[in-house]
């Protein structure tokens, strides 16, 4: 009878040892062929890495991770395997030899939506509707041309906020939000590129709706999801997070489904509106594909996808990147004395800034730059992914990995940077020709190849102008007469990376400045 137990467990044990050997050899010499995946920490049953990241500064932690495991890292969040780049020598490596097959996204929960994506450019895969759109994009919209006839729009949505701080400061003691007046001219000035409209009119209720909706989209795409991470629980959506980006993106696209039926009805009767420069929309609804590869025109519904993903994706990034700006100059009085000497030496302040002085001013642009390479918006980029299974630098990447080029990490790495903690504007004057249009690896706040932000062009104007225009108008105070060595210069990830504790000061009029004359 024992015999007969033994025989029985032996019958079962030996099979199932066979089978795990055999696995394993499969596994070692698959691993062989392909070569390893990136080293990385040893990640936990089901979570995976996920304990060992801070989810209010992730990249900070993703840094810290890979100063043990190399600039080329696998780790698993939940069990989305995730590849991290970490120094500029692995990403000239991606971006030039891999650039193709790395080009995929990763499509977060928030951004899929029951309403579809065939509008977005973002989140479209490498392909050639990607690339109708992004052509699209480049020709039509943040063409040098298309620029350069929207420049008087740029600079009246500036003016406006330079206006608003004016107002707001009034009794030259209370202190302003400094990030609010950034957002809300980004946002106007996206109104207006969009539709051609002040969406921030006092008297447009439909605007201030439409602020709100895409403001809480940004509100929400932002929070870490769990469904990201544990797919299993998709269809749970434990956070509410899908359901309540979805229903504020309705209530967006209902707003601007209405500015599209408005413009469709003039374009049909004819209405000309004198002055009125070519705005994205008149450019999504004059657009003819060819009807095989290409639609032969865009749905509504595309439009509206194509439209709203650029305030999401042009609205935090630049009111970021401004705000940081204005911290780090606070915390620094004497780079903001020089940069305000510059200003008002070179353009007289009882005149306005203009973006053709901008040119004039190496200084405010060297800040600019290296507010990027401290505080870029997308500290990883937006999250790529393998469309196929690659070999990088002999490791083997699987097809689907999620691939995050740590921008934040590239711009402190002290091989790379001296003193890389230290707000000096000056080594961009003295590095005159690194920039940030994705050739320089050390430095790609906007990132680099196939998808690199297509908007850089209008960025790169946009920043120094609405920069400069403060600076150069008022002269500023902190809030409570906080000392600048004091200033609380913490971050906090959202949608993109902000100050956890939002910039406060007081605007004072500069001496014989033009403002509110
Ligand atoms: C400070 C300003 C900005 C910064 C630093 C920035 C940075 C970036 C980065 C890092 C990416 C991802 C690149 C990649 O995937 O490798 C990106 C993509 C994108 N950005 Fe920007 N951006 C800025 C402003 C804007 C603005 C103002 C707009 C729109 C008006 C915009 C529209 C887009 C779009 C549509 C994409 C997706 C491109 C694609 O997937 O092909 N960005 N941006």
């Amino acid at each position: 009878m024992e015999y007969e137990a033994l025989g029985f467990i032996l019958s079962i044990l030996l099979p199932c040892i066979a089978c795990l050997l055999i696995t394993a050899e499969r596994q070692r010499r698959r691993a062989k062929e392909k070569g390893q995946l990136p080293p990385g920490p040893r990640p936990w049953p089901v979570v995976g890495n996920i304990f060992q990241l801070d989810p209010a500064v992730p990249h900070k932690s993703f840094a810290e991770l890979a100063c043990e495991h190399g600039p080329i890292m696998t780790l698993y969040l939940g069990s989305m395997s995730t590849v991290v780049i970490s120094s500029s020598e692995v990403a000239r490596v991606m971006f030039k030899n891999h650039d193709v097959v790395l080009a995929g996204r990763k499509i977060y929960e928030a951004m899929k939506g029951d309403y579809g994506n065939e509008g977005s450019l973002v989140a479209a895969q490498y392909g050639p509707h990607w690339r109708m759109l992004r052509r699209l994009c480049n020709t039509e919209f943040f063409a040098t041309s298309r620029l350069e006839a929207m420049r008087g729009v740029r600079e009246r949505c500036i003016d406006e906020m330079v206006n608003f701080i004016e107002e707001a400061s009034a009794s030259g003691t209370e202190a302003i939000a400094v990030g609010r007046f950034f957002f809300l001219m980004s946002f106007n000035l996206l109104g207006n590129l969009m539709f051609s409209k002040d969406l921030l009119d006092p008297k447009s209720e439909r605007g201030a709706k439409f602020f709100n909706h895409a403001g809480k989209v940004m509100e929400f795409t932002g929070k870490p999801n769990v469904a990201d991470f544990f797919p299993i629980l998709r269809w749970l959506d434990p956070q509410g997070i899908r359901r309540k980006t979805q229903f504020h993106i309705e209530r967006a696209f209902e707003i601007a489904g209405g500015f599209i039926r408005e413009r469709l009805e003039s374009m049909e009767n004819g209405v000309i509106n004198e002055g009125k420069k070519k705005d994205y929309l008149d450019v999504l609804l004059e657009f003819r594909g060819d009807g095989v590869e290409e639609p032969s025109r865009f749905s509504p519904r595309t439009i509206n996808v194509a439209v709203f993903e650029m305030f999401i994706a042009g609205t935090d990034t630049t009111t970021s990147t401004l705000e940081w700006a204005m911290a780090e100059l606070f915390h620094n009085p004497v780079i903001l004395r020089n940069v305000q000497d510059e200003l008002r030496s070179t353009v007289n302040p009882n005149k306005k800034l203009e973006e053709k002085d901008i040119e004039q001013l190496p200084y405010l642009k060297a800040v600019v730059k290296e507010t990027l390479r401290l505080h870029p918006p997308l500290p990883f980029l937006l999250p790529h992914m393998a469309m196929d299974s690659c070999k990088m630098l002999g490791y083997y990447i699987p097809k689907e990995t999620q691939i995050l080029v740590n921008a934040w990490a590239i711009g402190r790495d002290p091989k790379t940077w001296s003193e890389p903690l230290v707000f000096k504007p000056e080594r961009f004057l003295e590095a005159n020709t690194v920039d940030f249009k994705g050739h320089h690896f050390e430095f790609i706040p906007f990132g680099s190849g196939r998808r690199m932000c297509p908007a850089m062009p209008l960025a790169s104007r946009v920043l120094p102008l609405a920069l400069g225009s403060l600076l150069h108008s008022f002269d500023w105070v902190l809030e409570g007469g906080i000392k600048p060595e004091k200033m609380d210069m913490t971050e906090r990830m959202g949608i993109t990376v902000r100050k956890a504790v939002p910039l406060k000061a007081i605007p004072k009029r500069h001496e014989g400045s033009y403002v509110g004359k």
